[in-house]
């Protein structure tokens, strides 16, 4: 688990996280959306230290990350997975080699104990035939894959994903946040995960922190999201005519032979003529 107390963060005199407090749950997929500009690169950054908070606190499994000296830091971090936007791939490196260079920076253990390391993540993620290839030579949803095999090679306890879906088609997308939503289940891992997409918002956000210029503006599930009220939250999840339709019908649908049904279309009535 990871919780933020309170954190801020400016460059200059321009403040650009205005005291945000959240908790990331352990064994599910946490997700931060919002508008660009919003500040959810810079919470990520703050939350993994590669930027350091102006105040407030940052505590992984209620130890306080912020107050850690380097040495402290440096553990916490190994426990820390990263798929970065684009995948990151080293070029000249062979899938295999890829997964690979986490293990040769920090893993312990024998050279046949980090090769059969590799050989367990490519197969979980399917890449077991791909391992000879070289990043070229792979579709932008493998190189994902690949991403996220190194990324769980190291057995981290917490993983941040920037953007996974970036550049995939929509059905590769879903595969890409399946396989992520499998892993953090199966694994326990703390996932947090800054997004864009609609689509993983709505199936794998167990829970979810929406930013809205530089603060936190609504917290919850998916689901939640269905009925929230928040007129911000509304605004930007279901910007378009379509979307707005779809979250009236899967309303009813998620109440269908309910008595729920009929209070919320009347509900939903009332709305109309306001
Ligand atoms: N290193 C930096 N120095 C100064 N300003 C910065 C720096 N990094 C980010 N900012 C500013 O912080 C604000 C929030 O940026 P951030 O990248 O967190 O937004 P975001 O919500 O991730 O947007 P997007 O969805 O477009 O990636 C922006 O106004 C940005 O210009």
């Amino acid at each position: 688990m990871i919780e933020l107390r309170d954190i801020t963060k400016s460059f200059g005199d321009k403040e650009i996280l205005k005291g945000v407090s959240a908790v990331m749950e352990s064994g599910k997929v946490n997700l931060i959306i919002g508008s660009s500009g919003s500040g959810k690169t810079v919470m990520m950054k703050c939350i993994v230290g590669l930027m350091e908070v102006g105040s407030g606190k940052i505590l992984y499994d209620k130890q306080d990350f912020t107050a850690m000296d380097h040495h402290a830091k440096k553990i916490v971090r190994q426990k820390i997975g990263m798929l970065f936007q684009g995948s990151a791939l080293f070029d000249s490196m062979t899938v295999e080699q890829n997964v690979m260079f986490p293990l040769e920076m920090f893993g312990d253990g024998t050279l046949r104990d980090k090769k059969k390391r590799v050989a367990e993540c490519l197969e979980r993620v399917q890449l077991k035939d791909a391992a000879k290839k070289f990043p070229a030579e792979i579709s932008g949803g493998m190189k994902k894959r690949v991403g996220i095999a190194r990324a769980i090679v190291l057995n981290p306890k917490y993983l941040f994903c920037d953007e996974p879906n970036s550049g995939l088609d929509p059905q590769t997308s879903l595969l890409i946040d399946k396989l992520i939503k499998e892993l953090t289940v199966e694994y326990d891992i703390t996932t947090v995960i800054n997004t864009h997409d609609m689509n993983t918002v709505m199936e794998s956000g167990d829970h979810i922190v929406y930013m809205y210029q530089g603060q936190k503006q609504w917290e919850g599930s998916n689901k939640d999201i269905v009925f929230s009220k928040d007129q911000k939250l509304n605004d930007f999840i279901f910007a378009s005519e379509f979307l707005r339709e779809a979250k009236e019908m899967r309303q009813l649908d998620m109440f269908k032979d309910n008595a729920w049904k009929e209070q919320l279309q009347a509900q939903l009535k009332r709305d109309e003529k306001k």
